[in-house]
């Protein structure tokens, strides 16, 4: 449904996508990992189209539902108006919303928990809600893609904990190809099937979750020790967590 083949991007001298490959098909969610500056938004940007490839392919549908990983806040319109703007590509150079269309919004507000925003003006939310209603933004597109750039960046524990829910719901219809781009390997253990790894030194690797995001390889992608723990959850199942040791500490 979604990625990239052999993808190059060249910023002057640096290379910063040599002979990428993944794809997220549907039904299946990926989960983009790698250092700081190693290219994540840049692959996000390049499978959209904003960014042009030196060699290889993209593929994408005509409509995806995109987070961006940052929002300007000189945005003064109301945060449903910003939320309706992303039907417009159903809605034609000077269609008007309809009922549908505002009412796809508010439900759109109120999956991501933030319908109480509605009528407040988008640039004077906070960071973190910001990001929830760009996440409205992109689901009310209706587009069975999602493509969201770090979208927990800046939420909080709960927030994040509704994110992932919401993201293994959306998942669950196998019916959707969604794509996001994460700091964290736990929120690639809890909403993804597949993993690309963009590791600091060399090519990327790219496959399924319970291969990809183990301590070892972990290691080598950021340079800190990880150790990986089974937590017993509220309905008796395992569930595998990743945990950096800071400081050179391993857990007990
Ligand atoms: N338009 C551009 N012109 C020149 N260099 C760029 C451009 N866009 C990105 N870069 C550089 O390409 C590299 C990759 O940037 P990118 O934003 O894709 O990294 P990232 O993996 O998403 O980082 P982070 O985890 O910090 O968000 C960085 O060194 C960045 O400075």
């Amino acid at each position: 449904m979604i990625g990239l083949t052999n993808a190059v991007v060249r910023f002057g001298n640096r290379c910063v996508l040599d002979q990428l490959s993944f794809s997220a098909e549907r039904g299946r969610s990926l989960a983009i990992l790698g250092p700081n500056g190693r290219g994540k938004t840049t692959a996000l940007r390049a499978m959209l189209g904003f960014q042009a490839l030196a060699a290889g392919t993209r593929t994408a549908p005509a409509v995806v539902g995109y987070v961006p990983q940052y929002a300007s806040s000189n945005q003064s319109y109301k945060v449903l108006d910003a939320v309706v703007m992303g039907r417009a590509a159903g809605l034609g150079l000077f269609g008007q919303p309809s009922a549908r269309d505002i009412a796809a919004a508010r439900d759109a507000l109120e999956q991501v928990g933030a319908l109480r925003f509605a009528k407040e003006r988008f640039d004077r939310l906070s960071g973190g809600e910001r990001q929830l209603v760009l996440l409205a933004r992109a689901l009310a597109t209706g587009s069975k893609v999602l493509v969201l750039d770090e979208p927990g960046s800046a939420l909080d524990l709960n927030n994040q904990a509704r994110l992932l829910r919401l993201l293994s719901a959306l998942r669950a219809p196998r019916d959707r190809a969604i794509v996001f781009t994460t700091h964290d390997p736990n929120h690639a253990l809890a909403a993804a099937d597949d993993a690309l790894l963009m590791l600091p030194d060399g090519p990327a690797l790219f496959g399924p979750v319970a291969e990809t995001i183990v301590p070892e390889l972990l290691e080598r992608l950021y340079g800190v020790p990880m150790r990986l723990v089974n937590l017993i959850g509220e309905d008796g199942t395992g569930q595998n967590a990743v945990l950096p040791a800071f400081a050179g500490r391993r857990a007990a």
